[in-house]
């Protein structure tokens, strides 16, 4: 054991109702909305194919002429009970926000910039309206705060000098400034997300990230924390110095999953995915042709892919600079969201079940040991393989809606087959299988000898 002062805090996972509520959710909804919105991705008459909330890096533009964008900060369109309420019909059980970027620019009328809302055209404290538009929909709210701050002058990529790590205290003394603004003003806020965190300057300062988790606990009894904003004494990032993880929950599968074969070893600890609708593309694009945008039954399946594992999934959206969401945005939320309608039994307060991965798709597990198979790919020998973990039988089978009984054929030791649909549901759909304790299976089965 390596002796810490600012390692891991959680033995074990929270079993606390705060991370309860945490776990249950299982979905969410990201919004990346800012300055960046605005160009969409275009500057200067050139498009940029890298994430558009990165356009000043890409297009190398001065802080300076970057935050004049202020000027045309006007979203005319945004209402924030039609956010909530898509939110809502997408089946999304909480929503975390951008309250600022790496650009600096604050959705909230912070007292410690001057780039925020406040100074624009619009003026109206856009992350109070939405934290109450959620709340009042029975939506959990979570921010999302870069620590990287690209319009702040005391912030430094690495502490090289004297100079440096005076300007970074500095700096430090501004994000808790920040910090505690949003803690106060918005008391409802159930987690913080923390990003821009990889920085030499940050691993130098584990201590700052220790103090950052503490003072957000001390102010917000139940908050939550991502494993991003942390590094310990030796500058270990998310996992300590001692292989524990750090924050409340794993926060590093940002745009991809663990493999549910070779990757078991998530389901010890919590973890949230967040994920893209295009290739990479946080903030809005205004040309989603330049790379690949995922089908409604592509995001369900990579929803359904982290909750068999154990995690959460934060799907990703881009508001427009006008307060309004582009059409295959809004299309997406509405196609997730009559599918969890029908199906979020198998996701809600679901878990990872312990059976081996199968070709057809996942398995997840309720608060009351059912075990549901979530079927992505019906396979042509019409029957669906189920292979129980040992001293398990499977009773019963029945489709998620109808109710249809499905046969249960039992095939070799701890083995079945699952019959299909008497009539193709069209779209993925969830089996609902009664397990039990055996007794001992049949003394028919008996391994070869090779
Ligand atoms: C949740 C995402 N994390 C931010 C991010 O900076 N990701 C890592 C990254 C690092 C370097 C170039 C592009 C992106 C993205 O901008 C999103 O906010």
């Amino acid at each position: 054991e390596i002796p810490l002062k600012y390692g891991a805090t959680n033995d074990g996972k929270r079993q606390d109702p705060a991370m309860q509520k945490f776990r249950d959710n299982r979905l969410g909804a990201f919004i990346h909305w800012g300055l960046y919105a605005i160009p969409g991705g275009e500057w200067n008459g050139k498009v940029y194919g890298g994430a558009a909330e990165w356009l000043k890096s890409w297009a190398k533009v001065p802080a300076d002429e970057w935050l004049k964008l202020m000027d045309q900060w006007n979203p005319t369109k945004f209402d924030a009970k039609k956010w909530a309420k898509m939110a809502k019909e997408m089946g999304a059980k909480y929503v975390k926000i951008t309250t600022k970027h790496h650009e600096g620019f604050c959705l909230w009328p912070s007292k410690y910039s001057k780039y925020t809302v406040a100074n624009t055209p619009y003026k109206k404290d856009v992350l109070g309206e939405m934290v109450k538009a959620y709340n009042d929909e029975g939506i959990d709210v979570h921010f999302y705060f870069s620590v990287m701050d690209w319009s702040h002058p005391d912030y430094r990529y690495s502490i090289k000098s004297e100079e440096d790590s005076i300007a970074f205290s500095r700096f430090l003394e501004f994000t808790d400034n920040q910090l505690k603004e949003l803690a106060t003003r918005y008391p409802t806020v159930k987690d913080f997300w923390f990003d821009g965190t990889w920085d030499a300057s940050i691993k130098k300062n584990g201590w700052w990230t220790a103090h950052a988790e503490q003072m957000l606990k001390e102010m917000l009894p139940g908050v939550t924390i991502n494993s991003r904003l942390r590094a310990d004494d030796n500058g270990k990032r998310h996992f300590d110095s001692n292989g524990r993880l750090m924050g409340d929950y794993e926060s590093g599968y940002e745009r991809r999953l663990p493999d549910p074969v070779k990757d078991l070893k998530v389901t010890q600890w919590d973890w949230e995915a967040c994920m893209t609708i295009p290739e990479n593309q946080w903030g809005y694009h205004k040309d989603w042709s330049l790379s690949y945008v995922k089908t409604p039954i592509e995001v369900i399946d990579r929803i359904v892919h982290a909750v068999s594992m154990g995690g959460n999934m934060v799907v990703n959206f881009g508001p427009q600079a006008d307060g309004d969401f582009r059409p295959e945005e809004k299309a997406l939320a509405t196609a997730i969201g009559k599918w969890m309608h029908r199906y979020g039994e198998a996701v809600y307060a679901c878990d990872y079940a312990g059976f081996d991965k199968q070709d057809w798709g996942y398995y997840t597990r309720g608060k009351n040991g059912e075990v549901y198979m979530i079927v992505f790919n019906q396979p042509y020998s019409e029957r669906l393989v189920v292979k129980t973990p040992k001293g398990i039988s499977v009773e019963k089978a029945a489709l998620l809606g109808t109710g249809e009984e499905m046969n249960v054929v039992e095939t070799a030791r701890n083995e079945y087959n699952i019959s299909i649909p008497e009539k193709s549901p069209d779209e993925p759909y969830v089996i609902r299988l009664k397990v039990r304790a055996a007794k001992g299976t049949k003394g028919i089965y008996r391994d070869a000898l090779t």
